[in-house]
């Protein structure tokens, strides 16, 4: 089984995959889907949080082999980043969507020098959005991005453009596809829920529902 295949099964094994064509979840996009995955939920799960852990810091390790800083994407890409960042014995820092109200009004969150090679880590990409405004904030502050690392990708065509335009080189431990490859071999979809999927992923940004 490929790597991706195997995170995409531990993510199925702890039911962080959510479909629910009917009544659909609405994404930070604002897009409508049928399909949610909630990442956040590994962190309950130690032995499965680990392995993602390892596999998160094997790509950053392997890929950006130069890198001296990890950025965790707020919220859900907090907790992997400052993971990675402690096996890596790397500095870390994490971005806000925007500057904080109060307080010291930043959007980067710990210390910093300007030049650092930053690899920003985030839990999941669907439009690219949220990760590429932390990539422009770091940026804006002086930081050189060198990379990006996801633990899922719904690898729509938006998000790969968006990343290639701005110059990110992005890699993700596992994707929709392999997702639901790995959920048809094991039945975990409906034939029905198969082509409500299918549908969706057709023209995800216009589906409205099922
Ligand atoms: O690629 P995009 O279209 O930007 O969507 C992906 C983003 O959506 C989720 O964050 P969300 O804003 O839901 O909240 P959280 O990270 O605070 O949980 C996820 O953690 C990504 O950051
Ligand atoms: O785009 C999003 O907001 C989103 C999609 C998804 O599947 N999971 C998630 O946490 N966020």
């Amino acid at each position: 089984m490929t790597n991706e295949k195997v995170v995409a099964e531990k993510l199925l094994q702890i039911n962080a995959i959510k479909l629910s064509p009917t009544a659909p979840f609405t994404w930070a996009s604002g897009w409508k889907s049928p399909i949610y995955c909630d990442n956040r939920k590994t962190l309950s799960f130690p032995f499965i949080r680990d392995y993602v852990k390892s596999e998160l810091c094997n790509v950053i390790f392997e890929q950006f082999q130069d890198a001296d800083l990890l950025a965790g994407v707020a919220t859900a890409g907090i907790p992997w980043g400052a993971m990675a960042a402690d096996q890596l014995k790397l500095p870390y820092i994490y971005v806000r969507p925007k500057p904080k109200e109060h307080g010291l009004g930043n959007q980067i969150e710990g210390h910093f020098e300007k030049g650092q090679k930053t690899v920003v880590i985030e839990d999941l990409v669907s439009t690219g959005k949220s990760s590429l405004q932390a990539v422009d904030a770091l940026r804006a502050a002086g930081l050189e991005v060198v990379g990006m690392v996801s633990i899922f990708t719904y690898g729509f065509a938006v998000a790969e453009k968006a990343f290639a335009d701005a110059g990110v080189a992005y890699k993700s431990l596992t994707n929709y596809n392999s997702l639901i490859e790995i959920a048809i071999e094991k039945n975990i979809v409906t034939p029905d829920q198969q082509s409500i999927l299918l549908n969706w992923r057709e023209d995800p940004a216009n589906w409205t529902g099922a």
